[in-house]
């Protein structure tokens, strides 16, 4: 293809087949990045130019039947022999197998392995481990390896997912991946001898990054542990993204459709209006539009935080890292909840033709749902975000300055809202910011009184984790709707869409809050009249919003080849569409289906049916 940029090449094979998940998709999403963010320079020599060429095709073995979430709870082992200088990576147990990686079953030959290390009859936590699974001359299994797909699943047809366990198999030590890449002050081909003046083992063996193990099996600790889990920072970074383009074409399919589709007199006698001009379809349809053109812009956003605190990463900075594992975390969770649902609401809103994979929506539905599991499950990964918001909070009341995004928390929560007819854009943040700050302050209070009644740090941490989880989601709510707003106000569009943007801006704001009301009146920041004031707003924004619909979804620019939906055509031909669909079924190809024999005619004209059949009918 020639394209450099992951993601951009991400999304060009994903033109070429939507939704489809390839059998590669871990290959390019997680084996690829894994090596060029985990493995030292002399192991990227080696292994970068297989892998892009195909000689190596792998995917990211970490979940296992017993554990996905808790990978410190991983049971895969890799234990250091410092004699033959290998590590023996073992199954040790049933739900040690690896379980779930794609393309795992039958695709990959290799595979990036988080095992824990053992070394010197110590622990040292999960690390990466390149493993051979696959012969490469027959693709025949390796011997010490037990590999294949786990089976039919909700969705993902085409990606073999797979299970995995070792017994007892030995890999040379130079498969630990470990690139350095925290080291500031030492020039990268240096670094490899940051940790060796101690023992001076050869360059070529040195494992990098943030931890090793030298020839004699002496473990050197990393810097940071959680580097290790640089690979899953990607994905969630790249998922937001990803979760943005499945509702937005989702969107897409079924306003255009929407526009199409007349049904039910509008009055007595009356022609059958368009169902977009039902104020009941704008309500479901028209939020999910900003919705979809929100989760943009914050897929953006996260992205490129991701790609400049890598960069400080790999030059030994990792200050940043606490609040990039907050953001993506959350966003990942945020953005898949929000676009899983929508996708669903646009999939009702079509009818029974929605229910068609004619239209396109059950295999986006399928591709996108579960981005709420897989990369981190949602709400394992928005309590991760609350333990941050935390930790925010105590600083902010110990009057310490909160980094860029989390300034709102611990603020004076005695203000009401501006709110008044014209529904500034303004009033939308601080009501936001009022309603996050308000919610991680109450989690924050649940956790002290837990603790005071005496409660341990984990037990009030569990009796205060769905509080802890609704300041979550609040905080990546208001991410995403002062994103939003930031790139209005950027006046970095033309007058014409900024006016237009605006409306969908402000409808993604006030729907937010009608949505989740109880949150923002709990503390009488809002009185009933502004409620009053976002309730006639949003039905003022459906009008003002409903003759640039098509145009705003158009605006995607999705081509047809990648909705795959006789719906969602641009020409609008959908009745044809669908009945050339129907035509084209397989089994319409011949008029009478071949069962109709073996189960039907007993049935219906028993006397002509031979005797075993009748036999059968026994
Ligand atoms: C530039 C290159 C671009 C390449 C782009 C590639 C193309 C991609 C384009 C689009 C892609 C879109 C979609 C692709 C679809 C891909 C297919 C699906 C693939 C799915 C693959 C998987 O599912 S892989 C397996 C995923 N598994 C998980 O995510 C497991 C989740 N669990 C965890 O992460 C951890 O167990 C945990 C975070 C939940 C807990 O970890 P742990 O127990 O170790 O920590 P603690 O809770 O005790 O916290 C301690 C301390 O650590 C901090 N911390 C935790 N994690 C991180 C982190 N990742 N980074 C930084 N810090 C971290 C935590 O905050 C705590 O800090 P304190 O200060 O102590 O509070
Ligand atoms: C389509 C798909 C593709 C995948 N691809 C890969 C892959 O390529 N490589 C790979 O390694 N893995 C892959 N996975 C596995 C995936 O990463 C895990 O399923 C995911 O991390 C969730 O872990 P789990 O299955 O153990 O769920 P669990 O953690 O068992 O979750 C079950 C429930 O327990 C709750 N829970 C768990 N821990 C906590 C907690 N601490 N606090 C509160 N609630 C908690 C969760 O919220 C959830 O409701 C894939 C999964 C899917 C569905």
């Amino acid at each position: 293809m020639g394209i450099t940029d992951m993601q951009e090449a991400f999304y060009y094979r994903e033109c070429a087949a939507a939704h489809e998940n390839s059998p590669l998709g871990l290959h390019y999403a997680m084996f690829l990045p894994t090596i060029n963010k985990q493995a030292t320079p002399e192991q990227k020599k080696k292994w970068l130019p297989l892998a892009e060429n195909y000689k190596m095709i792998g995917t990211y073995a970490q979940t296992e039947l017993g554990h996905g979430t808790f990978i410190r709870g991983l049971e895969t082992t890799a234990t250091y022999d410092p004699k033959t200088k290998e590590f023996i990576l073992d199954s040790p147990t049933l739900t040690s197998k690896k379980y779930w990686p794609g393309c795992l079953g039958k695709t990959s030959n290799h595979c990036v392995v988080m095992a824990q290390l053992y070394t010197q009859g110590k622990s040292h936590g999960p690390h990466m481990f390149m493993v051979q699974i696959r012969s490469m001359e027959d693709h025949s299994v390796l011997p010490g390896i037990e590999v294949g797909v786990i089976g039919n699943k909700f969705g993902y047809g085409t990606n073999d997912n797979g299970f995995l366990s070792f017994d007892k198999l030995r890999i040379p030590r130079e498969n630990m991946l470990m690139r350095y890449s925290q080291v500031g002050r030492i020039p990268r081909e240096n670094m490899l001898m940051r940790y060796s003046q101690v023992s001076r083992i050869p360059r070529e063996n040195m494992l990098m990054r943030y931890s090793q193990v030298h020839e004699d099996g002496t473990y050197v600790k990393p810097q940071n542990a959680k580097l290790a889990y640089g690979s899953m920072v990607l994905i969630r970074s790249s998922i937001v993204s990803d979760a943005a383009r499945g509702l937005a074409q989702a969107c897409v399919i079924s306003i255009r459709y929407s526009a199409v589709r007349r049904q039910t007199e509008a009055y007595p006698g009356g022609e059958e209006p368009q169902i977009l001009d039902y104020q009941t379809q704008q309500y479901r349809l028209f939020p999910l539009l900003a919705s979809a053109y929100s989760l943009q812009l914050a897929g953006k956003y996260v992205f490129n935080t991701y790609l400049e605190v890598n960069d400080q990463i790999e030059k030994g900075n990792l200050e940043s890292m606490p609040e990039l594992h907050a953001l993506s975390a959350g966003l990942k969770a945020f953005s898949t909840y929000e676009a899983s649902a929508g996708i669903e609401v646009c999939r009702i809103c079509c009818g029974g033709h929605g229910y068609s994979q004619a239209s396109g929506l059950p295999k986006i539905y399928v591709d996108v749902v579960p981005g709420c599991t897989y990369e981190g499950e949602n709400t394992v990964m928005m309590l991760q975000t609350a333990r941050y918001l935390m930790k925010c909070y105590s600083r902010a009341k110990q009057g310490q300055k909160l980094p860029g995004f989390v300034q709102y928390i611990g603020q004076n929560l005695n203000k009401k809202s501006c709110m008044s007819e014209e529904v500034a854009l303004g009033c939308l943040v601080m009501a936001y910011e009022h309603r996050a700050a308000r919610l991680v302050e109450a989690a924050a209070m649940r956790m002290q009184s837990l603790i005071q009644g005496g409660k341990k740090q984990h037990e009030a941490w569990n009796g205060s984790s769905v509080q802890l989880f609704w300041a979550a989601k609040a905080h990546c709510h208001l991410f995403c709707v002062k994103n939003f707003v930031d790139a209005i106000q950027a006046k970095s569009l033309s007058s014409k869409t900024v006016t237009v943007m605006k409306s969908v801006c402000q409808l993604y704001g006030v729907h937010g809050i009608l949505e989740n009301l109880g949150e923002f009146m709990q503390d009488g920041f809002f009185s009933g009249e502004q409620v009053g004031y976002l309730q006639r707003k949003m039905l003022a924004l459906f009008e003002n919003i409903r003759p640039n619909a098509v145009a705003l979804v158009d605006a995607f620019d999705y081509p047809d080849m990648v909705l795959g939906s006789c719906l969602g055509r641009y020409d609008g031909q959908v009745y044809q569409a669908l009945y050339d669909y129907a035509k084209s079924a397989p089994m319409n190809q011949t008029e009478i289906h071949s069962t109709y024999y073996k189960h039907l005619k007993p049935l219906i004209n028993p006397e002509t049916t031979s005797d075993a059949m009748q036999f059968a009918k026994l």
